[in-house]
């Protein structure tokens, strides 16, 4: 179903038509796909190249840990998720096989790699203009998303990726194992995510709503326009309470260089009610998304200098964090413990409410 007003671009060079998927055995992987280089890894799996051996055709397959029946049936969820998503801005699901223990999906093939390591490149020149065509699009995806009740529930810079190393200014946004259906006046309560990138009622176990992804794109945007993290603490503890707290400032010099605009759009999204928030459609109606790109002007064509050497602190903390996490969930995995509670949120949160 197309939203109307949002953009229906084709979505990419690796891209196919939506197609239905239900899991078939891990056996069928080995005689249908090639596995080749790796090309990232995260809390639950690590992502590789595949190829189709009848087509040639080049595909990414995440291959996670599942041991028990309560993961597999969160993989059936993220398979129920994506076979309803239809948006050129959101990764498409291709084929899911399942094994004793473990699960592989492939996927659409995103070659552009992550958002925030191509910004942080020396090469790359992040205006404040850029900023608004990747968050345009972000919100023209969630707004897809949401108009069909699926919230995100896990946006933050690793789940956006550059489309192709042409097309380093399109966007696709990946990673639907956190995703949930929304259903109005039914309370969502969900205690997972990434403490820096959470609103305060996931940290609160309020219910969730569409709000609580328009958060994490305020987040996104902060980052993506300062190159800090607003709500960072010295540990995850002490950014959790920053979380509730929804304290943000722009006092930092290198909001000099970024419009009242772009300000007062952060603000608004990190409203700390989720009802406050605007919905994504009403985001792209904010002057900084719907004024800007058509006023043109020089300063927001100006390179966001104190942002680009920010971010590429930011990039290098956020590489070293989740390679730690990815050791920490590993090692639950393996002890057994289900997926949702592996995220160290959880644990967090159990502290906070005992404090
Ligand atoms: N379709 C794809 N094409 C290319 N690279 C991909 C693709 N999907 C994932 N990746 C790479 O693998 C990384 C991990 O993927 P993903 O976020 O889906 O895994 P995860 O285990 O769910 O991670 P997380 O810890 O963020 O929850 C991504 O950040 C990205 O760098």
């Amino acid at each position: 179903m197309a939203t109307p007003g949002i953009s229906t671009d084709v979505g990419g060079p690796h891209t196919f038509p939506h197609k239905l998927v239900t899991f078939r055995t891990k056996e069928m992987l080995q005689d249908l796909y090639v596995v080749k280089d790796p090309l990232g890894s995260g809390r639950f799996g690590k992502v590789y190249l595949v190829e189709e051996k009848t087509t040639g055709k080049k595909f990414a397959a995440k291959q996670c840990a599942c041991r028990r029946p309560s993961q597999r049936k969160d993989f059936e969820l993220e398979i129920e998720v994506m076979n309803e998503l239809k948006h050129p801005k959101l990764l498409h699901l291709f084929d899911a096989f399942f094994g004793k223990n473990e699960v592989t999906l492939v996927l659409e093939l995103v070659t552009g790699g992550e958002l925030f390591d191509r910004i942080a490149d020396d090469s790359f020149d992040l205006t404040e203009q850029l900023a608004v065509t990747y968050l345009r699009q972000i919100c023209e995806a969630i707004a897809y998303m949401h108009s069909v009740n699926i919230l995100h529930l896990d946006l933050k810079p690793e789940n956006i990726l550059c489309l192709s190393p042409d097309h380093l200014d399109l966007i696709k946004i990946i990673d639907f194992g956190f995703a949930r259906r929304y259903t109005p006046n039914t309370p969502l309560k969900i205690m997972f995510g990434t403490p820096e990138f959470v609103a305060p009622e996931v940290v609160n176990f309020d219910p969730l709503g569409k709000g609580t992804d328009v958060w994490s794109i305020g987040v996104i945007t902060y980052v993506l326009l300062s190159g800090l993290s607003p709500f960072m603490g010295d540990d995850e503890q002490e950014t959790l309470s920053n979380v509730t707290s929804g304290e943000i400032d722009f006092d930092d010099e290198c909001f000099d260089e970024v419009s009242q605009e772009a300000k007062d759009f952060i603000h608004k999204l990190l409203q700390p009610k989720e009802r406050h928030r605007p919905t994504c459609l009403e985001c792209l109606e904010h002057p900084w998304l719907y004024e800007m790109p058509r006023q043109n002007l020089d300063s927001h064509r100006k390179s966001l200098a104190v942002a680009i050497i920010n971010l590429k602190k930011f990039v290098s903390r956020r590489k070293w964090m989740r390679s730690i996490n990815a050791v920490r969930a590993m090692n639950r995995l393996q002890a057994g413990v289900k997926k949702q509670s592996s995220d160290d949120l959880t644990k967090n949160m159990s502290k906070l409410n005992a404090k």
